[in-house]
């Protein structure tokens, strides 16, 4: 897949924007503060309906403006149909309260639905807290794959969040058993089938991922990939876990166990966890699993998503960056990189298009 337009409109310094890039590599140069992480933020935005920096109430909409607009043009695969090509559009408006989407002329019921229709995977300054950060982004990062690779995942994943929130509700309300034992049913009956979406998922991403830190972080050595479900389904169902665990559940207000606090973990033969991962080595992993994602959406639907990368020179040492590059190079993906210069380890031999980010609007070199 490859987006053929960019249009933003009254995100941060831009009042708009337009950039029309090419399929490839493509560049955006440009000095600090000049917009380059913007640009992706658009794209970030349209394909997982919130930015990688921060809430949309904080500083998105640019100042003195109500909402954000962010349009997409892109071609994508059909599936097997032989190489055959076809052209989506989707437009989004923020205003901090309310949003409208729109994709392929059709009004969205679901920020979700246009998140599932643009797949693109971003690697930036914060994406170390896939590894190091707290349980709701590694959710994020299965359910992503999911929603994009699994038709009937994006249902179950509703249900079940809808159960969730009735039954959180009511347990506040310190709701009578009867009530209770609906939501309980409905949420196992969602939750059982997502958790072993979920763990099936992770283990498909296992050798892709393995081989993967190989190449970007030897010195790591072996590594494997553990699913926890959020709560002992070793032990018990669903079903039996919530009832278990309504007494405390009343008392606390919220549901305390369930596919919603489930979580996942490299384990590495060399080290004793990820405590001991440095900055860089926890940014490799991070990366290696965004790259493991990226490769089996290729092997699913014949395409790989488009990979964004913002200031990989100041992510990644030259070796690094010239090791990942060669491999994006040889995927055909469509990849955007941000930097105040040329990235150090980019081949003087790989093709580029550039775009330079200057008084607010882009230019192609
Ligand atoms: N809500 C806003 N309204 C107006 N301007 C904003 C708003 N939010 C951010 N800005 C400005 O928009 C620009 C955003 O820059 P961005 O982070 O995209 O730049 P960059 O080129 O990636 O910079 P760097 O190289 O420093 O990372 C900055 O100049 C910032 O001051």
């Amino acid at each position: 897949m490859h987006v053929t337009r960019l249009e933003l409109r009254h995100l941060r310094r831009f009042p708009e924007l337009r950039l029309d890039p090419a399929p490839g590599l493509n560049l955006i140069t440009g000095d600090n503060g000049a917009g380059k992480t913007t640009v992706l933020e658009a794209l970030h935005l349209m394909a997982y309906g919130r930015s990688f920096r921060g809430r949309v109430r904080d500083g998105l909409i640019r100042a003195g403006d109500e909402a954000l607009e962010v349009f997409v043009e892109w071609q994508e695969n059909v599936a097997r149909s032989g190489g055959e090509t076809r052209t989506r559009k989707a437009g989004l408006r923020h205003s901090g309260q309310d949003w409208a989407g729109r994709l392929d002329g059709a009004n969205v019921a679901q920020l979700g639905d246009l998140c599932a229709a643009l797949a693109v995977v971003t690697f930036e300054p914060g994406s170390h807290a896939l590894i190091t950060g707290g349980g709701e982004s590694r959710r994020r990062y299965l359910d992503w794959g999911l929603f994009h690779v699994e038709h009937d995942f994006l249902p179950v994943w509703r249900r079940y969040n809808r159960a969730l929130k009735q039954r959180n509700a009511l347990l506040k309300a310190r709701a009578r058993d009867a009530q209770l034992d609906a939501w309980d049913r409905e949420l196992a009956e969602a939750g059982e089938p997502l958790s072993r979406y979920r763990e099936r998922y992770l283990d498909l991403l296992q050798a892709r991922f393995g081989l993967l830190l190989c190449e970007l972080a030897p010195a790591l050595g072996q590594s494997r990939l553990e699913y926890t479900p959020g709560w002992r389904r070793d032990d018990m169902s669903l079903a039996d876990a919530l009832l278990l665990s309504r007494e405390r559940d009343l008392g606390a207000g919220y549901t305390s166990i369930g596919p919603h606090r489930a979580d996942w973990r490299v384990a590495f033969e060399n080290l004793p966890g990820r405590e001991a991962l440095s900055r860089g080595q926890s940014k490799l992993t991070a990366l290696a699993a965004l790259l493991a994602q990226a490769e089996h959406h290729d092997e699913i639907q014949g395409e790989w998503p488009v990979v964004a990368l913002d200031d990989l020179a100041s992510e990644l040492d030259r070796h690094h960056q010239g090791r990942v590059l060669a491999r994006l190079l040889a995927s055909r993906a469509q990849v955007f990189i941000t930097g105040t210069d040329l990235p150090p380890g980019l081949p003087p031999e790989f093709p580029v298009h550039r775009f330079h980010v200057e008084h607010g609007a882009v230019a192609r070199l």
